[in-house]
């Protein structure tokens, strides 16, 4: 396959080395008077920290705010391209500079490989990367120099020879690739290529408050474009700060997208969230608390379990669809400080506990759950788009424990559930041993659990173009994340 666009020669005009931030970038005060030099130093500081393990959004909290957006479309933009950079480092450099010269190197040459938008201009590129050498490493300003101009001088061929190595093609570590093409043998390229497009930006309507369609008019009103997908979902035309969203702070809507308001919708059920306007409640925009929408499978006051909850994007969706007396879990104690952020911003009430949802002895109170949704820790192997330092991040070995995990997580939680009741188990990876595998092998295990037949769980959902959670704003720049969801029955 060929992740890579055919390359091309660039203008040389274009911004000078104080710098609007490139495409896909939010421009914020003083990011825009910013000279490149900083910013590349930044960025390099997280492709670093990135090849030393460190999550990106870790890393990116301890950038300067003031610059924090357009550092990250750029780092962004490192990862996307960082396979294509490594390859023409190795031929451009074969003895790897020291490790804080090399990441300052890859992020240069990750923003000149030829992409379909070049973020800067070939040479202002190159000036700033040798001032951000200067102060990162004087000494190899000059040899930072020889190598990004030798690059600009033999860019096509360079660039022909590096895409012989399937490591610039696809942008992707092997043993990702080798698992994606055995498990999806028609869709593993364009699953590759999605992984390397922006986002769509959605948002969730509180359900408590309106609707998806009324929310695209008062978009409307902001001069903002928005569709209405499935559910509660609205998906923006472009990419906004959470500042210009009417409401936001009052709790009005929230941003997660379409797969991922899959799960919470499925195990209230009854579609509540389809229910036209005039059948759910009024638009609103107070804290106090409407009726939820009254057609739910889960009847009000319904005990259910959020094992895996932070940072909360679906106990609040559970919240918004049904009134439930709600457990949430998390491991992580500050992960959980933001499901306690989160409610108290829509105005809803939950339990929230950090805990081991894999040990329930030391925090079951014995009374069974209606309901619970294990959204179980994973590769996020669906979610390259959102957060594209993963595929560098993550080792082979790596899913044979989440794996692991998430069986431990299925197997401690299933005895908690009512006879009758509900388990919705959902990741945001695409691959089948996260997904399809652990529901077979977990229904193997257990003879009363059965998959519910109506609604039917959508299994693996892929981010391109058909991917099924969107509706009818469908379209590959609108596609929705990749997800396995599926929902058991216990009989
Ligand atoms: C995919 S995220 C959950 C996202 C969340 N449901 C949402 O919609 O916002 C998985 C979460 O599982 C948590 N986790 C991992 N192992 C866990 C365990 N043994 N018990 C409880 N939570 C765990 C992680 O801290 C992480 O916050």
């Amino acid at each position: 396959m060929n992740a890579a666009p055919a390359p091309k020669r660039r203008t040389r005009s274009g911004p000078g080395p104080k710098q609007q931030p490139p495409a896909g970038g939010t421009p914020t005060p003083g990011a825009d008077t910013a000279p490149l030099a900083r910013l590349l130093n930044h960025t390099a500081d997280l492709v670093q920290a990135v090849r030393a393990g460190r999550s990106l959004t870790d890393a990116l909290g301890g950038v300067p705010g003031a610059v924090r957006p357009a550092v990250q479309a750029l780092a962004f933009h490192a990862m996307r391209w960082l396979g294509s950079a490594e390859v023409l480092r190795r031929t451009l450099a074969p003895k790897a500079p020291p490790t804080a010269v090399d990441a300052l190197l890859l992020t240069a040459l990750a923003l000149l490989w030829p992409p379909s938008t070049p973020p800067y201009p070939d040479h202002t590129l190159v000036d700033q990367a040798v001032e951000a050498t200067r102060t990162r490493a004087a000494r190899a300003a000059g040899f930072v120099n020889a190598v990004l101009r030798r690059f600009l001088r033999e860019r096509d061929a360079l660039v022909a020879a590096a895409l012989a190595d399937p490591l610039a093609r696809t942008n992707h570590p092997a043993w990702w690739v080798e698992r994606l093409r055995a498990d999806w043998p028609d869709r593993w390229e364009a699953l590759l290529q999605a992984n390397q497009q922006h986002p769509p930006m959605t948002l969730r309507v509180n359900a408590r408050r309106s609707s998806a369609a009324a929310y695209v008019e008062r978009l409307a009103q902001h001069g903002i474009v928005g569709h209405a997908g499935a559910g509660h979902a609205v998906t923006l035309e472009r990419p906004l700060p959470v500042t210009r969203l009417p409401g936001f702070a009052a709790g009005d809507v929230s941003v997660q997208d379409a797969a991922a308001q899959w799960p919470a919708r499925l195990l209230v059920g009854g579609d509540p969230s389809v229910a036209s306007p005039d059948e759910g409640p009024e638009p609103r925009s107070d804290v106090e608390r409407p009726p939820a929408p009254s057609r739910a499978w889960l009847a009000p006051g319904s005990r259910v379990l959020d094992a895996c909850a932070a940072p909360g994007g679906k106990t609040a969706q559970l919240l918004e669809l049904a009134d439930l007396d709600l457990l949430a879990i998390d491991a992580s104690p500050a992960r959980l400080e933001r499901v306690d952020e989160t409610l108290a911003r829509l105005g809803l009430a939950a339990r929230t506990l950090a805990a081991d949802a894999g040990e329930p002895a030391a925090w079951w109170d014995g009374r069974p759950f209606d309901a619970i949704l294990l959204d179980a820790p994973c590769t996020a192997s669906g979610i390259v788009r959102r957060h594209p330092d993963v595929r560098w991040l993550r080792r082979p070995d790596d899913v044979a424990a989440l794996v692991a995990t998430q069986r431990r997580l299925l197997d401690a939680l299933w005895p908690l559930l009512r006879p009758g009741g509900r388990l919705l188990y959902c990741t945001c990876s695409l691959f089948k041993d996260e997904g399809e595998h652990q529901l077979d092998a977990f229904l193997q295990r257990h003879a009363d659990a059965r998959t519910v037949a109506e609604p039917a769980a959508p299994g693996h959902l892929l981010p391109l173009a058909d991917n099924r959670a969107v509706g009818p704003a469908a379209s590959a720049a609108f596609a929705g994340d990749g997800f396995f969801i599926a929902l058991v029955e216990k009989t």
